[in-house]
């Protein structure tokens, strides 16, 4: 039996300068990836809430959220986290080819996977931040009574307790949720991000629509 596929994509009549232009923005992808606790979804929550303010078209993608639909078949073994943040980003690669910012709150423990995330996206649209907090400080917050059930031997692969956590060995930007407070986090989130989706080369996107 012959295994080629027989797959033949379309490439849109919408140019992707187009659709940048009549969005106002640069589409880019906010990767936070962090222990369990460590403030990726209170971070990105409030980014996102931010964002949508200052009238930017975001939009948030989450562990917990993800992985009641798109992910709802994988589990937390390595090969299920690999091919969980696989999909994210080709989900959110489609997101951002229609125009939007994408934030990510994913665990997304592996060091390889977050690079081929930035492979897929393409490095200049990419922004991982650290959510950098101590395994014994999201222990002691322990918001979801997860550390304690891993503790006790009732989750299997927990992340820092029974499976692996690769921090980002350079990190776009970095935050210390265990010494900062949330402003001060949020505060560095924002100056390093926002002026990354001011429109570029207004110009000629514009020149690429009347063409
Ligand atoms: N074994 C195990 N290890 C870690 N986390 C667990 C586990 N089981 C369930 N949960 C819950 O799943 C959330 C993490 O999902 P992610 O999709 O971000 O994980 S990963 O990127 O695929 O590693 C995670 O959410 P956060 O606490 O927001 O990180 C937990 O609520
Ligand atoms: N600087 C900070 N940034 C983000 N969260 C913080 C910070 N300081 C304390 N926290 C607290 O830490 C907890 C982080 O929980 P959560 O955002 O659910 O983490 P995660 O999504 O990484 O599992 C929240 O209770 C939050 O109030």
């Amino acid at each position: 039996m012959n295994n080629k596929k027989h797959i033949y994509p379309f490439h849109s009549q919408v140019c992707y300068e187009q659709r940048k232009s009549s969005m106002q923005q640069e589409p880019r992808l906010v990767w936070l990836t962090g222990l369990s606790g460590s403030g990726k979804s209170t971070l990105a929550l409030r980014l996102e809430h931010y964002l949508f303010h200052q009238g930017y078209k975001v939009y948030l993608l989450d562990g917990d959220n993800i992985r009641s639909g798109l992910s709802k078949d994988l589990g937390f073994s390595e090969k299920d986290r690999k091919e969980n943040v696989r999909r994210v980003a080709e989900a959110a690669k489609l997101m951002l080819d229609a125009g939007l910012v994408v934030l990510c709150a994913f665990i997304s423990p592996y060091e390889a996977e977050r690079q081929l995330v930035k492979e897929v996206i393409g490095k200049d649209r990419f922004t991982q931040v650290y959510v950098n907090c101590s395994l014994a400080e999201c222990e002691k917050r322990d918001t979801k009574g997860l550390y304690a059930k891993a503790r006790r031997g009732e989750i299997d692969h927990f992340t820092g307790i029974s499976s692996p956590y690769e921090p980002p060995l350079a990190p776009d930007v970095e935050v210390a949720t265990d010494t900062e407070s949330i402003e001060e986090s949020l505060g560095k989130l924002i100056a390093a991000i926002e002026p990354q989706l001011s429109l570029q080369n207004e110009a000629s996107a514009v020149a690429n629509i009347v063409s």
